[in-house]
């Protein structure tokens, strides 16, 4: 997967998409990541990047320019659709980004993402070229740079050979639809805080049901909705009872 992203802020991804699983993704060459500097597709002498918003208002607009000359230089023409690319822009007014999202993204070939700064991009740059929006949450960045990082780590995890245990991307939180169950560590007992017996019992069917049941205690105490019009198998409607009985319901 070939990523690109437009961004007068280059230098923000140095060190996040070059460390840990994401920079061994790179290595490993399951993907590659490289920011391009709008500024270097101005063509005046100041190198401009915004101006001031058509109607008055406050704050400056991102200048359509840069995005097309960028945009072409990297897919020829917004006619040239390409089977496995997606050009994206992140804001504010786009589909809530979910686990979901990410597992589609990472079967992309290539993404390019757009990255707006101050009160946004000229909204021609969006009626031309732009396949999807999405946004990361309902508040207000600075820059889509930061959401631009947000996207690629979660996607990173889907591509496979990415993880060193691949099942953690599956079973972790909203894989498969549930919060993730608790996790413990050594020592088996901290400043007199013990780990769950099933947990030391090297009984993998009893740990698979605990860490099930727990998942659905946590689940229904902090994310009920995720519950909501969910089929269950026969095991997972006597694990969710015993769940919610264990909490007192
Ligand atoms: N939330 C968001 N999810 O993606 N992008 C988001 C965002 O707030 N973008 C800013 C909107 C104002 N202009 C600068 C960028």
């Amino acid at each position: 997967m070939n990523i690109h992203i437009l961004t007068i802020f280059p230098e923000m991804f140095q060190g996040p998409m070059s460390s840990s699983i994401i920079g061994r993704a790179c290595q490993k060459g399951l993907l590659s990541i490289e920011p391009h500097n709008l500024r270097d597709y101005t063509k005046d002498k100041h190198r401009q990047v915004d101006d001031t918003p058509y109607g008055g208002g406050a704050g400056m607009v991102m200048k359509a320019e840069p995005f097309f000359e960028a945009l072409t230089e990297l897919t020829g023409s917004p006619k040239q659709k390409k089977v496995g690319r997606k050009i994206i822009m992140l804001t504010p007014q786009g589909a809530t980004f979910t686990q979901k999202k990410a597992q589609e993204l990472a079967t992309m070939s290539e993404i390019i993402f757009l990255c707006g700064r101050y009160e946004g991009i000229d909204e021609r740059v969006r009626q031309t070229w732009v396949d999807e929006e999405i946004s990361i949450g309902d508040y207000i960045l600075t820059g889509g740079e930061l959401a631009t990082m947000v996207i690629i780590d979660a996607l990173v995890r889907f591509l496979p050979g990415a993880l060193g245990d691949e099942m953690s991307a599956q079973e972790e939180s909203f894989s498969d639809g549930l919060l993730e169950y608790p996790q413990y560590t050594k020592p088996a007992t901290w400043q007199g805080m013990t780990v769950p017996a099933p947990l030391l019992s090297g009984h993998h069917e009893q740990i698979r049901k605990w860490r099930r049941k727990e998942a659905f205690k946590r689940t229904y105490q902090f994310r009920p909705e995720l519950l909501r019009g969910r089929s269950l198998s026969i095991e997972d409607q006597i694990l969710f009872a015993e769940a919610l009985q264990e909490l007192g319901m």
